[in-house]
């Protein structure tokens, strides 16, 4: 469905991207993580038709997306990372612009789409907070139902009920057969909704992984309290990968199989458990460091 080969750009900083290629197939939804400035942005805005590569191209059925521009971007919803809407309007009014561009009538899905989000798209837009703006930017991208739907950050400035509701509407165009690609910084975001990601840094992309591959590179730290400080010494000592140790408390490290730590714990009398997930930037991280070299 989505098709992005080669695609290179260099801005006359020396920053961009380099020889970038994945494909989307359709109904898939397609992550792309990386840490801040490492082309996610620049990659979508060449997929949009937005910018003309040095090399390489994007294609969205088998359609060249900066060739055939207009026919392309009908079949795609777009949520850009900084939304920029047109700040004399209320969210309302932007949207009944939206439609009219496309030439969509059917209003039922873009109320809908607001009722799920729930906000006022009465208020002006220079009225309206980050995350209604991004409520507003949501809408715009789904409303006219596309096949494939570009989102750069989509839950950036909502807050955690409202990034489920965007999880579930996700959830619900995927199983309709609609294409994703979708920037992201929530590993949460990307484990609930993503089959496969790309992961960039520095202009390429390092690797493409399906979510049980990406799951598997979360580390888990568990902080474990025992009832007594014997039972805690002794478990420090199953050679389980120790971050800390105080008295009752053992902090252990876990990465992809909970099998012996689940094991271990089997045996003692524990007093309480706090389980503390990686983010994605320290995935990344951690990645980078291990790998070290491009793959
Ligand atoms: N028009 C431009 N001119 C010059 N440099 C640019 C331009 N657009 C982007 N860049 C640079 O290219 C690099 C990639 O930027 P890009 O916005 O694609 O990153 P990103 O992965 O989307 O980051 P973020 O997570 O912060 O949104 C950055 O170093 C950025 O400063």
């Amino acid at each position: 469905m989505l098709v992005v080969e080669g695609l290179t750009k260099r801005f006359s900083n020396g920053k961009g991207i380099e020889d970038v290629t994945f494909t989307v197939n359709k109904g898939e939804v397609f992550g792309f993580l990386g840490p801040n400035g490492a082309g996610k942005s620049t990659t979508i805005r060449h997929i949009m038709g937005f910018m003309l590569p040095d090399q390489g191209y994007a294609s969205i059925h088998g359609l060249d997306v900066w060739k055939a521009q207009g026919t392309v971007q009908k079949h795609i919803g777009y949520l850009p990372g900084e939304i920029n809407f047109f700040d004399g309007m209320t969210g309302i009014s932007f949207l009944k612009f939206m439609s009219g561009m496309q030439g969509m009538r059917n209003t039922t899905k873009r109320d809908h789409l607001i009722e799920r989000l729930q906000f006022d798209a009465a208020t002006p837009i220079r009225k309206m907070s980050k995350g209604m703006k991004q409520k507003v930017g949501i809408v715009a991208a789904f409303m006219h139902n596309p096949e494939v739907i570009i989102l750069d950050e989509p839950t950036s400035g909502l807050d955690p009920l409202m990034q489920k509701v965007f999880i579930d509407l996700v959830l619900e165009e995927k199983a309709a057969g609609t294409t994703f690609l979708m920037s992201s910084h929530s590993f949460q975001e990307i484990e609930r909704t993503c089959d496969r990601a790309a992961i960039i840094k520095d202009g390429r992309i390092i690797t493409v992984k399906n979510i049980h591959e990406l799951q598997s590179m979360q580390r888990k730290l568990f902080e474990v309290v025992f009832a007594n400080r014997e039972d805690a010494e002794q478990f420090a000592a199953s050679g389980l990968q120790v971050e800390a140790h105080e008295g009752n408390m053992v902090r252990i490290a876990v990465q992809g199989n909970y099998d012996r730590f689940i094991q271990e714990t089997g045996k003692y009398n524990i007093r309480s458990m706090d389980v503390f997930t990686q983010n994605l930037e320290d995935i990344f991280m951690d990645y980078y460091d291990r790998e070290g070299a491009v793959q």
